[in-house]
């Protein structure tokens, strides 16, 4: 409705919340798990961004973005963004609280993630990018360390510090790994939502090798050059059905990559989603 449209998120403030427990360190600040004081008691991740560190390292614009792009976005595979309040020296979003934190722990710790667990998650993964791309978001930064996981053990895409509306060629500074840039990235061309397809591809074979399939720890450049040769071996305990999907969607060129719908009824997906979900079920 028009209303709802043009009403402004009520102004919040700090003394809004019962600060809980710190959830850890985000990129420009802490994150705490907080409770709002009055009924009904909402849990929410806080994320407190200093102002300086924003100014002093020029992402301001990225921020904004970030904010305008996840506050618009509604999906069970995407973390909520409820809203965001400022003081004089912070910027606090407000953000949903994921009750099993973050994937790349559980990651680290298990080394890799079972064909049924990869499965189950590039599935949501899948689903959470379909939408995205029909809002014509790119994310661009599709890694293990941007994944949370709800309390029910769901996936949950938890920053868009990278995503842009599409198509995008904006230089980007290669502050972050290289390890999930695409051939046309790498090389700074034009680029479009395909760039995603690729990350979901270097996922799938990070959750069941436990490395990144481009990786080379000596060099940056080494890692560029494996990147544009789409260097890629699969260890021979990767399953043929996942071998197969890695291997359409690691594709250089873009347009060769398997589209997102096609992915979703891959026999690797089929083979673990649940049968109680709707999709598709026969
Ligand atoms: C995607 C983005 C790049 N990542 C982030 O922002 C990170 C930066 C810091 C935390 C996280 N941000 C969030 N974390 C949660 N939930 C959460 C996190 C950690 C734990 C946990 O394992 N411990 C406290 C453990 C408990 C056990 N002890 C031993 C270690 C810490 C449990 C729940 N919900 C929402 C957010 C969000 F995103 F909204 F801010």
């Amino acid at each position: 409705s028009s209303t709802s449209r043009t009403r402004p998120t009520r102004e919040w403030k700090l003394t809004d919340f019962d600060i809980g427990r710190p959830l850890g360190k985000g990129k420009f600040g802490r994150v705490y798990m907080v409770r709002t004081k009055c009924e009904p008691n909402y849990i929410l991740a806080l994320k407190c961004l200093y102002k300086s560190e924003i100014v002093q390292s020029r992402v301001e614009k990225q921020i904004r973005r970030e904010i305008e792009i996840q506050q618009n976005l509604r999906h069970p595979n995407v973390l909520r963004l409820y809203g965001y309040f400022h003081d004089e020296k912070r910027i606090f979003l407000m953000l949903e609280f994921a009750g099993q934190g973050e994937l790349y722990k559980q990651l680290s710790k298990k080394g890799s993630f079972s064909e049924r667990r990869s499965s189950r998650y590039i599935d949501q993964m899948a689903d959470a990018l379909q939408y995205l791309h029909s809002k014509h978001v790119i994310h661009r930064d599709i890694k293990p360390e941007n994944l949370l996981l709800g309390i029910n053990g769901e996936l949950k895409i938890g920053d868009f510090g990278w995503s842009v509306h599409a198509p995008g060629n904006r230089r980007m500074t290669l502050c972050g790994t290289l390890d999930y840039l695409p051939p046309e990235m790498v090389e700074g061309k034009e680029h479009n939502e395909k760039v995603d397809y690729w990350a979901l591809g270097v996922l799938t074979y990070e959750f069941l090798v436990g490395c990144p399939p481009f990786e080379d720890k000596n060099s940056a450049n080494a890692t560029y050059r494996r990147i544009a040769k789409v260097d890629l071996k699969i260890p021979p305990h990767v399953s043929p059905d996942a071998r197969d999907l890695i291997s359409k969607l690691l594709k250089y060129n873009p347009e060769e990559r398997l589209p997102l719908s096609e992915v979703a009824r891959h026999p690797w997906i089929l083979k673990y989603r649940p049968k109680s979900t709707s999709k598709g079920g026969s």
